[in-house]
């Protein structure tokens, strides 16, 4: 078949369960927690740990979690990835734009195969992570490498992209201007084994170079805020400050306010809506503090969706 000059978007998030129940998270768990990008433990030794402690407990408990959260349409990351590619493609017509999951559906390989049934040329693969980590962004490349049969180019990052910057900042003064402003503005990121930075992934300094980014645009001191890393997983040591004890600190300290936002999630998900604003702002409040206002993550706003098709634009003339 004769490939033509059309070309396509491919924005792909993280995955999610296709429904809130122990089997549906089972098998997402499975799939994501075998990926040697996110757990980089023998296979002889983690396929039976996981298959036999790990996902038996982990699933009941995560399913009742993802329960708290779900939306009609769906898990909200799924709901809000599918309506932010509906957004992007509204600002490039000329282009085919198409979502697709590294785990779960839609899968990223159907979306290959969808793209060569419409006889599209080229692909610009846009990982929805701001800021490049080996076990999401390089792990959506493994993927895209074995299952793209056009030309294809991906976008490794977009951490400072002024636009994404711009808009950041842009939802944190509108959240102020609606809610008042907190004692502390919380930048919590998903967090990382301290291994895998220290065995070279960029991701720790990426993200502080979009703290510092958003910070400056916003023009605040070095006491307005505080960058955290949330969403711990296994025994190692993680990236630190954690954002729980963080939080359970400053209320102790006495502040009474805090806003949190998560500038590493395109979309809201479990981490945001379940672990920040219901976890962490039940611990802030018994450790004394009032309040903890979440900012919601950029989603399907307008200025989003301008920065990932411009940023799909340039990808293209390269
Ligand atoms: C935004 C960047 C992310 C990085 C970096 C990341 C690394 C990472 N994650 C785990 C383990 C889990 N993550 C889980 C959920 C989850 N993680 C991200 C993003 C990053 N993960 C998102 C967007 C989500 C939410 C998905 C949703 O459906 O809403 C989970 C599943 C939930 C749970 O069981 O707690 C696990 C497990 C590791 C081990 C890791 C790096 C090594
Ligand atoms: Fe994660
Ligand atoms: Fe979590």
């Amino acid at each position: 078949m004769r490939m033509t000059d059309e070309t396509a978007v491919l924005l792909v998030n993280l995955g999610t369960p296709d429904a809130a129940t122990p089997g549906a998270v089972r098998r997402y768990l499975a799939q994501f927690l075998m990926d040697p990008r996110v757990v980089q433990l023998p296979r002889w030794l983690w396929a039976p740990l996981l298959r036999g402690v790990i996902l038996p407990l982990r699933s009941r408990r995560v399913a009742r979690k993802y329960a708290s959260i779900w939306m009609p349409g769906g898990s909200p990351l799924a709901v809000h990835t599918r309506n932010l590619a509906a957004a992007v493609q509204e600002r490039l017509p000329h282009m085919r734009v198409m979502h697709a999951m590294r785990y779960g559906n839609p899968s990223i390989p159907d979306a290959f195969a969808a793209l060569r049934s419409e006889r599209i040329g080229r692909v610009v693969v846009l990982p929805l992570y701001p800021q490049y980590s080996t076990t999401t962004t390089a792990s959506v490349d493994d993927i895209v490498r074995r299952a793209r049969n056009m030309p294809t180019h991906s976008v490794a990052d977009y951490h400072l992209d002024p636009a994404w910057v711009r808009a950041i900042a842009d939802s944190i003064r509108a959240h102020w201007s609606e809610h008042g402003r907190g004692e502390r503005l919380v930048f919590s990121f998903h967090g990382l084994p301290q291994r895998v930075v220290d065995n070279g992934d960029p991701y720790a300094v990426q993200c502080a170079a979009s703290v510092a980014a958003i910070v400056e645009n916003l023009g605040l001191a070095s006491h307005d805020y505080v960058h955290t890393y949330q969403s711990r997983f296994g025994k190692e040591r993680w990236l630190e400050p954690a954002t729980m004890p963080t939080l359970e600190a400053l209320a102790r300290q006495g502040v009474k306010r805090v806003d949190v936002v998560c500038p590493g999630f395109a979309v809201d998900c479990l981490e945001t809506l379940e672990e920040i604003a219901e976890l962490n702002a039940d611990a802030f409040r018994h450790a004394g503090g009032h309040a903890l206002r979440y900012i919601p993550c950029l989603n399907d706003a307008p200025a989003h969706a301008d920065a990932l098709a411009a940023l799909a634009e340039r990808a293209l003339r390269q």
